[in-house]
């Protein structure tokens, strides 16, 4: 099997922290080179197998650490590699210096990290009804009820294999009933937008703040004729968009929902829905805090491994 690494530069003490990271988003094995390990090795110490150790010969960090984490192949990492950046940066809430922040990733033995993935990505029935095709594979549905997602990700996170993706199609699949107003703020692949064009929604906004994701976005609505009314923009959360829809849909990292709130709470109409994923577990309180803090209800709450899909809606005038 071939291996996808992605490296943290980081410092010294957050090497626990980091490696812990990249074991908890699926690393198979980790590696550790860390300046401190050197620093209190004198030369003339014996090694391993009695031979006199010069620690000025043995190449190594001069300063902070670097842990490398190794993927099976298998594993999407443009959806990975973005959350162990964000998870790695906020180390600092704990009190640990992240180091320069910066993560690498590569594959070992050549292949191309960012596309070695798609001969293991098949088509998924993700939901009752919708099931995700890669737009290369030809697929018969099994069922007639079935709703096909034709999807080519590239680099854009939305494969609808990640647990946060999967919660929000469910939650989408739960509460729609045919005709809603929709955006969908951080549509990635679009895969969100797409599933609800599918399953009966009506007009449908999506946004995201990267542009490669909505040029994914894009491609992707083409594949699907159904979603050809899909509104699509490069837009930081909602802001300055401001509207009345029944639905709003964001699968967005935890720090970024919070300044979503109030902005979803505007735009959304009395009675209105939003559904939230990109929660991890200790993220969980912060969110539901947020939301019944702004006036939301919560309906319901999912999880699927560490991550939560919360529904949550505006009060209606007369509730
Ligand atoms: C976890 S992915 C979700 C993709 C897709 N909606 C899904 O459910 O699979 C989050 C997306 O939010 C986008 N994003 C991050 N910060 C954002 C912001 N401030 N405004 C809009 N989009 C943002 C990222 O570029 C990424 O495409």
């Amino acid at each position: 099997m071939n291996w996808t690494s992605v490296t943290v530069v980081t410092s010294s003490e957050a090497v626990e922290a980091v490696s812990y990271i990249l074991t908890n988003e699926g690393a198979e094995g980790i590696q550790i080179d860390d300046a401190a390990d050197f620093a209190n090795l004198r030369p003339g110490k014996y090694g391993e197998h009695g031979e006199i150790v010069d620690p000025d010969e043995i190449p190594h960090r001069k300063q902070g650490a670097a842990v490398t984490g190794y993927f099976p192949e298998k594993t999407f990492m443009p959806e990975i590699v973005p959350t162990i950046k964000m998870r790695v940066a906020k180390l600092k809430d704990y009190g640990l210096n992240p180091g320069n922040d910066q993560v690498t990733a590569a594959t070992v033995n050549n292949k191309d990290w960012a596309t070695v993935w798609q001969k293991y990505y098949h088509p998924l029935r993700v939901t009752n009804e919708l099931t995700i095709v890669p737009q290369w594979e030809d697929y018969q549905p099994v069922q007639e009820s079935e709703k096909l997602i034709y999807l080519d990700p590239g680099m854009a996170f939305g494969t609808g294999t990640h647990p946060t993706t999967r919660l929000m199609m469910e939650a989408l699949e739960k509460v729609v009933r045919g005709g809603e107003s929709m955006i969908d703020v951080g549509t990635g692949s679009g895969v969100l937008s797409i599933a609800a064009k599918q399953i009966g929604v009506g007009a449908v906004a999506a946004y995201d703040v990267d542009e490669v994701a909505v040029r994914s976005a894009k491609k992707n609505i083409a594949l699907n004729p159904v979603a050809s009314d899909i509104k699509l923009g490069v837009n930081s959360l909602l802001d300055g968009i401001h509207t009345q829809v029944d639905i709003v849909v964001a699968n967005i990292l935890a720090e970024i929902i919070v300044p979503l709130i109030p902005q979803a709470y505007e735009d959304l109409k009395p009675g209105g829905l939003f559904l939230t994923s990109g929660i991890i577990d200790d993220k969980a309180e912060l969110i539901r805090q947020k939301l019944t803090a702004q006036g939301f209800i919560i309906d319901s709450e999912t999880k699927m491994k560490d991550w939560h899909g919360i529904i949550a809606h505006k009060p209606a005038e007369d509730e």
